[in-house]
């Protein structure tokens, strides 16, 4: 089977600041692809990228065989490509259980089906509890949640996932890694995260960027006890 996502010289610019530079990537459908990098390094760049939330300067991104650098977000989501936000984006006047319901709604092109599947989401993101609530009544952590459940509920076959731990509790922190370690095995996901315990522990494979340029590409094992990697954290220059 071909790669899901291939990115090719990738490329994009702020005035003279190269925020990702030249990037190729190829993701493996099913695949759980970290990518990391100290800060500035084009981490989320990359996924407003692939979301469409941004427009490349220059390259192309192609998705299941298909050319996607000249479509917009709607678009690319129907296609199934999902995300989750470095700060939670939710509806803050609509229910946990609504925000969910619309979620999957939208994805199935239509309202009014069972409620089922997006109180069980709920379930297993620990807000079953907090499903006739406001969104905006929910403490950071549990809007975090809120948002993988709504993405979830879009039944994506690439999921983004930027920075899913931030600002999670300890306990929020366990339950995010059982989630991950639970999606449905062809989901190919994309993840962005500092916590490098979490990304140890859940990716394949895991690619390092430093100000926009690629460092490298291995295992969790590999890039562990990488002197590139270990350089490229560091600040020095290889
Ligand atoms: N809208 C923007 N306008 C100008 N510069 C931007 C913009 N968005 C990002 N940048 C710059 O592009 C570079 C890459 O930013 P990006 O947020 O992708 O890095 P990151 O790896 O996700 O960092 P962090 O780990 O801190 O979230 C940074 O130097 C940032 O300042």
């Amino acid at each position: 089977m071909g790669d899901i996502l291939i990115t090719e010289a990738l490329t994009r610019r702020y005035g003279s600041l190269v925020a990702v530079d030249r990037l190729d990537l190829r993701v493996a459908p099913g695949e759980r692809r970290a990518v990391i990098g100290p800060n500035g390094a084009g981490k989320t760049t990359l996924l407003d990228l692939v979301a469409g939330a941004i427009r490349p300067s220059r390259g192309r991104i192609r998705f299941d065989g298909q050319d996607i650098s000249g479509y917009g977000p709607a678009r690319r989501a129907r296609l199934g490509i999902g995300r989750i936000h470095q700060r939670p984006a939710v509806w803050p006047s609509l229910t946990t259980l609504d925000n969910v319901a619309v979620a999957a709604a939208r994805r199935r092109g239509g309202v009014g089906r069972s409620r089922r599947p997006a109180i069980e989401l709920l379930d297993r993101l620990g807000l079953a509890e907090h499903a006739g609530v406001e969104a905006a009544r929910l403490s950071h952590g549990q809007r975090r949640q809120l948002e993988i459940a709504m993405a979830l509920a879009g039944e994506p076959r690439l999921l983004l996932l930027d920075e899913p731990a931030a600002g999670l509790s300890a306990v929020e922190f366990e339950r995010l890694g059982a989630v991950l370690r639970d999606l449905p095995e062809g989901m190919t996901v994309l993840l962005v995260e500092h916590r490098l315990d979490l990304v140890y522990a859940f990716a394949d494979v895991v690619t390092v960027l430093r100000d926009g340029q690629y460092v490298a590409t291995g295992t969790p094992d590999e890039i562990r006890v990488s002197h590139v990697v270990r350089q490229a954290y560091s600040g020095a220059v290889a």
